[in-house]
């Protein structure tokens, strides 16, 4: 018979135990059948890893690529690359091309949607693509040429419908919709189609009253709002292109850091840091019968776990983990920080058996990494292997991931974001500000 402490201890431990948290990183020991109730995979949290697509979205003559060409060069980065919309055109039949006319060159049938998902998925694989030429004046692709488009860091797909699908939708990652007056578009799309499409006047307005215009209205601008940014006059508006160039400099900065540490997750914002760290733990399936008699599928950690959180911020991820995985025990290390310099270990209340655990390390914050590197050390004196400590934060700089993946490799580090850089106090910024305060409400 165990005494009560450890019996309570059990139970805790017990009750700790399965967890059928949606976020797994491998998958389970054995294949769950078909049947069973699992939680979707966590293949695509290696998002970052992956190109960044931009879409770029608008009526006829917005700007689109006007804006789309002004990101590039202020990007000065030769790893982006454009695709048009327009290039998937499908081309005329001869029947067709009799009555030219006639043809909606607005609607979402006239672009052969199913090769452009092929080209966005190839490209997004890292393979290069070979892109349909279009002729506007002759509506239809030229047939022996195409344009080879190189797998990239950033791809950018514009077009008037590029938001109408929602299976192009999803493969992308920010959405930009260039929100440019009816006249002025009208008047654009005159002077081009005359200019440089090979049409007359009296073509360009009847194809816009007839097609065009209602288009816009049927499937463009309902689709404005899946935008995340809206850029009112297109090309213009330098302060908006501006600020896309700036997020877009971020993200590549984040793939970066993400290619030299394989260790480093940067989840989408949507998943929740503290489950995608316990889908890194190791695990097998497991089945329970619920209280209605059904069988559920799930998955039970193979070893034992304890949460340690860097005091004060670290404790606001507490009731996270606690939410995730009840009866967890949570350690407790405090380390004072002065300057840059976060040396000095306060004070330290770890679990006796903290060798046998894997760790979640939390501190919603990783500026430094000083303080970091302190907690990391401590648990390895304790017995932890490095390569049994999850650090999750929220919010990384560049130089705390530098300072940590470089002294302890094999750890992972899961963060929701990492910022542009560290400001001369040592804040990452832009951030968030002094996390305890804000989340503690001690900030005046
Ligand atoms: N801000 C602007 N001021 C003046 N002309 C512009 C501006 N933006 C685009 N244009 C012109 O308008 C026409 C349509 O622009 P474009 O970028 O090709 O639009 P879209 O790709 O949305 O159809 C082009 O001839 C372009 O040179
Ligand atoms: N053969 C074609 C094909 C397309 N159009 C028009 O092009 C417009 C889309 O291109 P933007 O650069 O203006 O976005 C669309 O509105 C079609 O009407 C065409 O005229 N002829
Ligand atoms: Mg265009």
């Amino acid at each position: 018979m165990p005494e009560a402490t450890t019996s309570i201890d059990y139970v805790m431990e017990k009750a700790s135990g399965p967890h059928f948290s949606g976020l797994r990183i491998d998958g389970p020991t054995s294949s769950p059948p078909a049947s069973s109730a699992t939680a979707p995979s966590v293949a695509d949290v290696n998002a970052p890893k992956q190109p960044f697509v931009i879409g770029v979205s608008g009526g006829t003559a917005s700007g689109k690529t006007t804006v789309c060409d002004m990101i590039i060069q202020q990007l000065h980065d030769h790893r982006v690359v454009l695709v048009n919309q327009d290039s998937f055109y499908r081309g005329l039949t001869p029947e067709e091309s009799e009555r030219v006319h006639e043809y909606n060159f607005d609607h979402p049938d006239a672009f052969d949607t199913e090769q452009l998902l092929d080209c966005i998925k190839t490209l997004k694989s890292g393979q290069p693509y070979q892109v349909p030429i279009y002729d506007f004046k002759k509506h239809r692709r030229c047939s022996d040429s195409f344009r080879l488009v190189n797998a990239s860091d950033v791809i950018i797909l514009e077009g008037i419908l590029v938001f109408h699908d929602q299976r192009v939708r999803s493969l992308m990652n920010m959405k930009i919709f260039v929100d440019t007056d009816a006249d002025v578009r009208l008047a654009r799309r005159i002077r081009r189609d005359t200019v440089e499409r090979g049409r007359d006047l009296d073509s360009v307005l009847e194809q816009y009253a007839k097609f065009v215009k209602p288009a816009f209205d049927d499937f463009v601008l309902p689709s404005k709002k899946y935008a995340d940014v809206i850029i009112p006059r297109g090309g213009d508006n330098h302060v908006a292109i501006d600020l896309i160039v700036q997020h877009i400099h971020t993200k590549l900065g984040q793939h970066d850091l993400c290619k030299i540490y394989p260790n480093v997750y940067v989840i989408q914002s949507t998943f929740q840091v503290v489950e995608h760290g316990l889908g890194h733990l190791p695990f097998t399936e497991k089945q329970v019968v619920t209280p209605t008699g059904s069988m559920y599928t799930g998955v039970d950690f193979c070893k034992k776990l304890c949460g340690v959180s860097i005091v004060r911020s670290g404790e606001s991820m507490e009731n996270a983990l606690r939410a995730c995985c009840k009866g967890i025990k949570i350690g407790k290390i405090l380390i004072h920080r002065d300057g840059d310099n976060g040396k000095q270990l306060i004070y330290e209340k770890l679990p006796n058996d903290i060798s046998e655990r894997h760790v979640l390390l939390l501190d919603p914050v990783l500026a430094t990494g000083n303080s970091a590197n302190q907690a990391i050390q401590l648990l390895i004196e304790k017995g932890v292997p490095e390569s049994h400590i999850i650090f999750l934060n929220l919010i990384s700089a560049p130089e705390g991931i530098h300072c940590v993946c470089k002294r302890f490799p094999s750890l992972k580090i899961v963060t929701s974001e990492i910022d542009v850089a560290l400001n001369e106090e040592f804040r990452v910024i832009p951030g968030l500000g002094e996390f305890g305060d804000r989340y503690f409400g001690t900030d005046d």
